[in-house]
C-alpha cells in the first residue's frame, strides 16, 4: 500500500481501522462522513466531508478503506458504499493487522479487513469487502462470499462455506464442512452442526439471569 487512503466512515468500525493503519504506517488523508463538520477531528483525523470531497481524489491518487461496519439487519451502506466506489475506478484496499496470522496459501480479495487476533488457514478464500473481525478464527479450505461479517471470536471450522452478506455472530462456532447459504444470520455464541439454508437466522439458546439470592 504505497499510496495514502481514505477512511470511509467515522464510527467505532473505522475506529479500529485507524488505530491498525497507524500500525501500519499508512498515511491516513482524511475521514469522509457527512454527519461531522469538514475539517473536524475524528479520532486524531481530519474530516474531509461528505462523499462529495471525494471527488478531489482520482482512483489513482488513493486507496479506500470501507470504514462503515455491518450487523445484521442494518440498511446495507457498507455494501452500497463498495460497490458504488468501486465502479468508479476506486480501489479498496485490504488490511491485514500486524498481529494477525494468514497463511500464504490462502487468498483475500479486494477490501478484505482482518483485524488483531485472527487466524485465518491456508486454502481458505476469502472475497471482496468481507471483515474477520477480532480473534476470529477461519479455518483452512473455507469459503467465504462478498459482504460477510465475521464477528469477533467466532469459529469456522475446515471446509466452512459461507455465501454472500452473512453475519456470522460474535463468539459462533461452526464445525466442519457447514454451508450456510446467502443472507443468512448465525446469532453471537451459535453453534452450527447442520446445514443453514439462504436468508435464515440461527438463534442460539438464551442465558438465562436470575437474582444471586435465588441460587
Ligand atoms: C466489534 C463488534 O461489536 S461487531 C458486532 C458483533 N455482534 C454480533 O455478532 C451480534 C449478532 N446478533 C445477534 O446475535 C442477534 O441477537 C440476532 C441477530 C441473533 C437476533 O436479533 P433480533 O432478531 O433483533 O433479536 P432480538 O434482539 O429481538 O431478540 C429476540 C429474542 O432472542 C434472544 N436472542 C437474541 N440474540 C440472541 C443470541 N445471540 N443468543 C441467545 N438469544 C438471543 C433475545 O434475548 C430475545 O429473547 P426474548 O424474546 O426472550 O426477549
Amino acid at each position: 500500500m504505497s499510496r495514502p487512503v481514505v477512511l470511509l466512515g467515522g464510527g467505532g468500525h473505522a475506529r479500529v481501522l485507524a488505530s491498525m493503519l497507524r500500525r501500519l504506517e499508512v498515511e491516513i488523508l482524511g475521514v469522509v462522513d457527512p454527519r461531522f463538520p469538514v475539517g473536524s477531528d475524528c479520532f486524531g483525523v481530519s474530516v474531509l466531508g461528505d462523499d462529495s470531497a471525494l471527488c478531489a481524489y482520482s482512483p489513482k491518487q488513493v486507496g479506500l478503506i470501507n470504514g462503515i461496519g455491518s450487523l445484521p439487519g442494518d440498511s446495507g451502506v457498507r455494501e452500497r458504499l463498495f460497490c458504488r466506489y468501486s465502479e468508479k475506478g476506486y480501489r479498496f484496499d485490504s488490511v491485514i493487522d500486524p498481529q494477525a496470522f494468514v497463511a500464504a496459501e490462502a487468498e483475500l480479495m479486494q477490501g478484505v479487513q482482518v483485524m488483531a487476533g485472527v487466524i485465518i488457514q491456508t486454502g481458505a478464500k476469502i472475497a471482496s469487502n468481507c471483515i474477520v473481525n477480532s480473534g476470529a478464527i477461519v479455518e483452512h479450505d473455507c469459503r467465504i462470499g462478498r459482504h460477510v461479517h465475521i464477528a469477533p471470536g467466532a469459529v469456522l471450522s475446515g471446509g466452512v462455506e459461507v455465501g454472500d452478506n452473512v453475519h456470522i455472530g460474535s463468539g459462533a462456532v461452526v464445525i466442519q464442512n457447514i454451508r450456510i447459504g446467502s443472507g443468512s444470520i448465525v446469532g453471537a455464541g451459535g453453534i452450527v452442526t447442520r446445514d443453514v439454508g439462504d436468508g435464515r437466522v440461527v438463534y442460539p439458546a438464551r442465558s438465562h439471569i436470575q437474582d444471586r439470592q435465588q441460587g
